[in-house]
């Protein structure tokens, strides 16, 4: 059994079906107590809510879904008529994911797609119905985070005050795409410090607010 599926199993066993807050405080705790996952978690996700919160979105993209963990976070915060997409490459994780999801009774108010990102984020037009993103949230391998950003911009997918948030500035470390987004004058980028999930290391969080 894969460490995703312990997590799940665990899920199951201990939180409420239909009860989001009770499928993170479940993954948070395995997290803590058993095995650490690369989820945002429950530090990090503070700073998370609090952006979701004062943003407001109405259509987001998460690019990164892993075990579910963060689209569970963010659309407990959304309505009903929030439009939530997620990206995940690799099918393991997403049918976990897709098991997580259902677990937290969310299953009608996010899309998953199994796919690299660079071959969806241009169909997400017209495939997806999808004009422009109010919010998105890159946690997917740091080493594309600025071609995703930069496929973004070109194709058309960011408007005037998109939140761009972005895990693990400091911990692995998105050195690139820091760079990228505090330099190329297209954004306002503030580094949020916190910790690393299930740690006392550093980690952070970057906000980037596109100029448009
Ligand atoms: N092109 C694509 N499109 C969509 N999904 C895609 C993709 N390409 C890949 N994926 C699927 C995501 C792969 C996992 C991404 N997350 C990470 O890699 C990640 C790793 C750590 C970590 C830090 C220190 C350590 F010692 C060990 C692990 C922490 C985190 O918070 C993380 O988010
Ligand atoms: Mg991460």
């Amino acid at each position: 059994m894969s460490k995703e599926q312990r997590v799940l199993r665990y899920v199951q066993q201990n939180a409420s079906r239909g009860d989001p807050d009770s499928v993170l405080a479940a993954v948070d705790k395995f997290g803590w107590e058993t095995e650490w996952a690369m989820n945002v978690g429950d530090v990090k996700g503070l700073i998370l809510d609090r952006f979701v919160k004062e943003t407001a979105p109405q259509t987001m993209l998460e690019l990164g879904t892993y075990m579910g963990y963060s689209a569970i976070r963010v659309v407990r915060l959304l309505p009903e008529t929030a439009k939530f997409l997620t990206v995940e490459f690799n099918p393991e994780n997403a049918a976990i994911a897709n098991e997580m999801i259902a677990f937290a009774g969310l299953q009608n108010r996010i899309i998953q797609i199994t796919s690299d990102s660079a071959d969806v984020i241009p169909q997400l037009k017209k495939k997806y119905d999808v004009d422009t993103f109010d919010m998105v949230f890159i946690d997917h391998w740091k080493d594309v985070y600025v071609r995703d950003i930069k496929l973004l911009e070109t194709n058309n997918l960011l408007r005037k005050g998109t939140v761009v948030v972005a895990d693990n500035i400091i911990n692995p470390g998105a050195p690139e795409y820091a760079d990228y987004v505090r330099t190329c004058g297209k954004y306002d980028s503030t580094f949020h410090e916190s910790n690393f999930e299930y740690s006392d290391d550093i980690d952070g969080l970057e906000k980037s607010v596109y100029r448009g």
